[in-house]
């Protein structure tokens, strides 16, 4: 397994006549971390959609490694063994008796010898952390547990790319942690993880690019730039995350030189103590 680059170039697509993507683009560079965000119904998971070949758009591409999806029977399957999409709502995703069932299946669809299938499960569960959970009924499972299974069952199929949609919507703030935990050992595994997500602080803090879904398209750049943005923020039901807002309101107030760009506590700390970031 190793990081390989996903792209959308200019795709158009939407449901019933209704375009919800114009000629929308986004570059995922392998290994990159990239977060979307965007307001209700702007088409995030629309976007995560395509990138899955899972939805096709009416024109644009899909591309893998800079080769373009096919949107055939092999060459859908051949993407789906790279690109893993885990969707917002786990009960749209899991659907077998129990967990360890549920994670063995995309794999044992694979046709991978058993010991192989049981190797996948079982290190899936452990990177989420949900071991324990193996042989439970899925539907015993509370919301964040079914979560972590949905996403278990993206992990043990080995993806380059894993697509995330609100990886952390309905999950306690530990259990937020240990998400990203195991996201971040994903990242050392080579997967390179894409997420969705409407919190624009854990955006900054995170990706390495910041894409906002809005009127149709994409807005992409580096998260100090888009976040700072106010004008496009607004536009897409954003607010400016609040490390940068403190930033400029103590900017304002002469405690700060105005070009401090924190993306976290930390480094707004380090600018309070050493008077700017770097
Ligand atoms: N299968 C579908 N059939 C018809 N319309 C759809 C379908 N899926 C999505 N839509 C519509 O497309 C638009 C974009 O939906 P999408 O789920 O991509 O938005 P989103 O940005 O992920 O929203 P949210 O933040 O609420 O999850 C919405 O207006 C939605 O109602």
């Amino acid at each position: 397994m190793s990081h390989r680059s996903l792209a959308a170039r200019a795709i158009t697509v939407g449901y019933d006549g209704r375009d919800v993507l114009r000629g929308a683009s986004l570059d995922v560079p392998a290994g990159r971390r990239t977060a979307i965000l965007g307001a209700n119904g702007s088409g995030k998971t629309t976007l995560l959609r395509c990138l899955a070949g899972a939805v096709t758009p009416a024109s644009g591409a899909v591309e893998l490694d800079g080769e373009a999806l096919r949107h055939t029977r092999s060459g859908l399957r051949a993407h789906r063994q790279e690109v893993q999409l885990v969707l917002q709502d786990p009960d749209d995703q899991l659907f077998s008796a129990d967990v360890y069932r549920d994670v063995a299946y995309g794999p044992a669809n694979l046709g991978l010898p058993a010991a192989e299938v049981r190797e996948r499960v079982e290190s899936a569960l452990t990177l989420l952390g949900i071991d324990g959970l193996s042989r439970r009924p899925v539907h015993q499972l509370s919301y964040g547990e079914r979560k972590r299974v949905a996403t278990a069952g993206a992990v043990a199929m080995r993806p380059c790319v894993l697509l995330l949609d609100e990886p952390t919507a309905g999950l306690d703030p530990r259990a937020e942690v240990e998400m990203f935990d195991a996201v971040s050992r994903l990242e050392s595994a080579h997967t390179t993880v894409v997420l969705s997500t409407h919190d624009v602080a854990l955006a900054l803090d995170w990706a390495h690019s910041v894409a906002v879904v809005v009127d149709g398209t994409v807005v992409q750049g580096d998260p100090v730039t888009v976040l700072s943005d106010a004008e496009l923020l607004a536009r897409a039901r954003l607010h400016v995350p609040w490390p940068l807002a403190l930033a400029a309101e103590l900017a304002a107030d002469g405690v700060l030189p105005p070009d401090v760009r924190p993306r976290n506590a930390a480094e707004l700390r380090r600018a309070l103590t050493a008077g700017r970031v770097q």
